[in-house]
């Protein structure tokens, strides 16, 4: 599988800024309510209370890349902790002329992988995991088409157990804008002992990022995570 590898160290450059902000509200899932991947598959199109009702990690993609009809590409993002300021994490799209110069980008990326570009580890250290909130913010271009009600759901898990699902509402961009958002990530409460257990178990922690566009799935990506790097 094709990834992007991002790392990350907590002691990273400083600053501060003001910021746009869309509060993420944590949603319990209702056992009786639960779906399965399987189901969801089967479906033309997935919505966004079909994958908040799903308990697992996902294996597989729910939607192909050819959903995203509207040329939604994010070009830029960047993770900051909110107490401090210090900015965890930040990367940017060459711009396309680069990316044309060199070939080694599109190469690197594609490789023939129609799930390019849809993984991304991240490398962060176990400072990362006492956090309270940390703002994430996305630059993203759209295409020829006006995009309503751009909605993002991303459901984080340590294994079997889910920690947190995140809704957030992107709202309506413009036809060939470029857009710039924060979105609040507000950490879920997790003891000592599942702290040791997410550490000690690289990529057991793992991400679903679902981006709908009225309310049906255009793009699916996934990540995975790892707590044991650099100093604490
Ligand atoms: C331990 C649970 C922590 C949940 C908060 C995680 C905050 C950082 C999220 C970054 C997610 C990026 C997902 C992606 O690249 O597709």
């Amino acid at each position: 599988m094709s990834s992007d590898v991002r790392s990350a160290s907590a002691g990273g450059k400083k600053k501060q800024g003001g910021f746009l902000s869309r509060q993420a509200k944590a949603k319990q899932l209702d056992p009786k309510e639960v779906v399965y991947e399987a189901d969801l598959l089967r479906k033309d199109h997935v919505s966004p209370d079909d994958v908040l009702r799903l308990n697992k990690v996902t294996e597989k993609y729910l939607c192909p890349t050819e959903a995203n009809v509207y040329g939604i590409d994010f070009t830029r993002f960047k993770l900051r902790d909110l107490d401090t300021g210090t900015v965890l994490f930040e990367v940017a799209k060459p711009p396309p002329s680069e990316e044309g110069e060199d070939g080694d980008v599109d190469q690197c990326i594609d490789d023939g992988d129609p799930n390019a570009g849809r993984f991304v580890r991240y490398q962060f250290t176990s400072h990362f995991l006492k956090l309270k909130t940390v703002g994430a913010t996305v630059e993203f271009i759209v295409g020829d088409k006006p995009v309503t009600k751009f909605r993002m759901v991303e459901k984080h898990y340590f294994r079997e157990r889910m920690l947190k699902c995140f809704d957030f509402e992107f709202g309506f961009c413009i036809p060939h804008s470029r857009n710039t958002v924060e979105h609040i990530y507000e950490f879920p409460t997790l003891s000592p002992e599942e702290i040791k257990d997410m550490i000690d178990h690289p990529y057991e922690t793992r991400s679903d990022s679902f981006y709908f566009v009225e309310d049906k799935l255009i793009m699916h990506n996934k990540a995975d995570y790892a707590y044991n790097g650099g100093t604490v």
